[in-house]
């Protein structure tokens, strides 16, 4: 594989699975070359905008393809562990979307799928791929501004900025509304904050939190205070009922960094620490637009030519430490989705 193109399947036609395949087409060291739906029209209309060579109307078909090096999960999150692991099981590495799965339960099983058959496997948490945010990290762990003490970050969005709104409202069936597909702000923002505070800190040592449910019993809001025994705390906020700042900062005992809206794929950040003129870090252009998905694709890129089975910056026990997070947090709110129950059976039965 050092020598040749990393040869892609995408599986799921949605809204990411465009935007991912759009931001491959552009590296040269990238193919795609086999795309699944759950039907064959979806994945042919995929694969003609795309100039893909295999479209498959099932998801076994592409997890057997001996051709393809790398599958990106793309399904809404309750269908994460049954995608990933059919291709896990098949001997296909993985990069999988955000949230992982839709609870530990669930990822704890495929990283022992992906050790058993000795496959790559990585959480498509692109903030974790982003050079600036690799940068702010670098910069706390130099203690550039000294003991981190605090951490406040938010994700909400207006119901007319998500995708697949009509007039402002998520319609009914929304996978966003809909407990089946793991529905709510929670796993799908609410990761985001919760994946910078533990990038910086680890997993916390206690959980708080408080939210407001929809009719159909997914959190539109959520408050989460996480803390940690070393003195820090994270507030921590995601919605899908109102578009917040979408800011994060992180304070420590001797400065501040201010990370400014779209933190979890910045352009820039500023830098105060104490006594000193504040320092603004930018992106460099040639990384592209903040919004390319192209740093964790070349991660996974990178990680699979040097034969890894794990990526260095988003480690599969930190995905597993953010789940038993989310978990906790769904616990604390009262959100339980079907899969939780389906899984827990089938593990008490085998
Ligand atoms: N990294 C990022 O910035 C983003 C990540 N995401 C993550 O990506 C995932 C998909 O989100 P998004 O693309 O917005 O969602 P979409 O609803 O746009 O697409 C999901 C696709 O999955 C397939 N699908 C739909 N329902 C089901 C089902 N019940 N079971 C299995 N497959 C289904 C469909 O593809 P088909 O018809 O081909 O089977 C559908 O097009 C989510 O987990 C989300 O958290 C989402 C947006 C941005
Ligand atoms: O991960 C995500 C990032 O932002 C999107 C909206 O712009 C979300 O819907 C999504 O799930």
């Amino acid at each position: 594989m050092a020598e040749r193109n990393v040869r892609w399947g995408i599986l799921a036609t949605g809204g990411i699975a465009a935007a991912f395949a759009a931001d491959l087409v552009d590296l040269p060291d990238a193919e795609i070359v086999a795309v699944a739906s759950r039907r064959r029209e979806p994945a042919e209309a995929f694969a003609e905008r795309f100039g893909v060579a295999r479209a498959y109307g099932d998801w076994e078909s592409l997890a057997a393809d001996p051709e393809v090096d790398v599958v990106y999960v793309a399904t809404p999150h309750s269908a994460h562990r049954a995608a990933a692991g059919l291709c896990l099981e098949a001997g296909r590495n993985v990069l999988c979307e955000k949230p992982f799965t839709l609870n530990l339960r669930e990822a704890e099983d495929l990283v022992a799928l992906a050790r058993e058959h000795d496959r790559f496997l990585m959480e498509a948490m692109w903030m974790y791929c982003n050079p600036l945010v690799r940068r702010l990290k670098a910069l706390v762990e130099d203690g550039a501004i000294g003991e981190v003490r605090t951490v406040q970050a938010d994700f909400g969005l207006a119901g007319h900025l998500l995708p697949g709104a009509r007039n402002g409202v998520l319609p009914s069936g929304h996978r966003l509304r809909d407990p089946a597909l793991g529905g709510g702000a929670l796993l799908d923002l609410g990761v985001y904050p919760v994946s910078f505070a533990q990038l910086l800190l680890g997993e916390p040592d206690g959980i708080t939190a408080s939210a407001v449910l929809s009719e159909e019993g997914v959190d539109l809001q959520t408050g989460a205070l996480l803390s940690w025994e070393s003195g820090a705390l994270a507030a921590l906020h995601c919605s899908i009922a109102g578009g917040t700042a979408v800011t994060a900062s992180v304070t420590g005992t001797r400065g501040r960094i201010d990370v400014p809206s779209g933190f979890f794929h910045p352009d820039r950040f500023v830098l105060h620490r104490d006594g000193r003129d504040p320092e603004e870090f930018a992106a460099d252009p040639a990384d592209g637009p903040r919004t390319s998905l192209r740093h964790e694709a070349k991660e996974v890129m990178r990680a699979l030519r040097a034969g890894e089975k794990e990526s260095p910056l988003v480690p599969l026990e930190g995905t597993l430490a953010v789940m038993r997070t989310l978990d906790a947090v769904r616990e604390r709110i009262g959100v339980r989705y079907p899969g939780d129950a389906v899984t827990a059976t089938a593990r008490a039965t085998v």
